[in-house]
């Protein structure tokens, strides 16, 4: 297959989970939403399914893509809980835990999902890993940022913008021997906002596209 079929599929896969989360939304729904070019596909897909929904969006992309698409989005404000929230990943184990914050928005999604009844991983097939491994994305207190990474270990700062709530962007780069005691260990780290270790209790379905196939399981 060459890199243009290959990058072909890899979108039509992205499409075709987006567009199965999307039946899962009914009318009168609190949605969230989530950040990637995968909700890039599940935003037009809820637009084009007409219900009357209100969504919170984690970041300023979703925002904008979602309001010029019609959807009503509002602050997080006095809003506690979402019946739903829909999101993209990097790496997806085969137990359910999660690598997200590609895109820097770890931290505002991981709130948003843990305030939702369900939420709904959704992704491409090259998603699947047998294991997780590093990077794992970091959002830092730019207040005693070297002390904090020299305690974190190997990590490497991205070039990109502060977070909309002022943390600076890194990735923790060293062993992932087991995700649920390096999850663990990043939250004891003060100066640590989040990281992007998900894990299965958050998980309440994973909706991966292969080829033409959707699996779909719950967690
Ligand atoms: O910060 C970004 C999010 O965690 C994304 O959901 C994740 O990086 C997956 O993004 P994409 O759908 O673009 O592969």
């Amino acid at each position: 297959m060459s890199d243009d079929d290959a990058r072909s599929l890899t979108e039509r896969e992205k499409q075709a989970a987006a567009r199965a989360a999307a039946t899962l939304v009914q009318d009168g729904m609190l949605v969230g939403l989530g950040t990637g070019s995968t909700v890039a596909y599940l935003l037009p897909a809820l637009a084009e399914r007409g219900v009357r929904i209100r969504c919170v969006s984690t970041s300023p992309r979703t925002e904008e893509a979602a309001r010029a698409l019609g959807l009503a989005t509002e602050a997080f404000g006095d809003i506690d809980r979402f019946d739903i929230a829909i999101d993209g990943a990097d790496q997806i184990a085969p137990d359910g835990w999660l690598v997200k914050g590609g895109g820097a928005a770890h931290t505002r999604e991981k709130v948003v999902a843990a305030a939702a009844d369900r939420f709904v991983v959704i992704a491409d097939s090259s998603k699947t890993v047998e294991r997780i491994t590093a990077p794992i994305p970091l959002e830092l207190l730019s207040f005693g940022l070297a002390a904090t990474r020299r305690r974190i270990g190997a990590t490497t700062l991205r070039d990109v913008p502060l977070s909309p709530d002022g943390g600076v962007i890194a990735d923790y780069v060293g062993d992932v021997v087991d995700p649920a005691a390096e999850a663990a260990r990043l939250s004891a780290v003060p100066g640590l906002v989040d990281h992007g270790l998900f894990p299965p209790a958050l998980v309440a379905d994973i909706i991966v596209a292969r080829g033409a196939e959707i699996e779909h399981r719950t967690v």
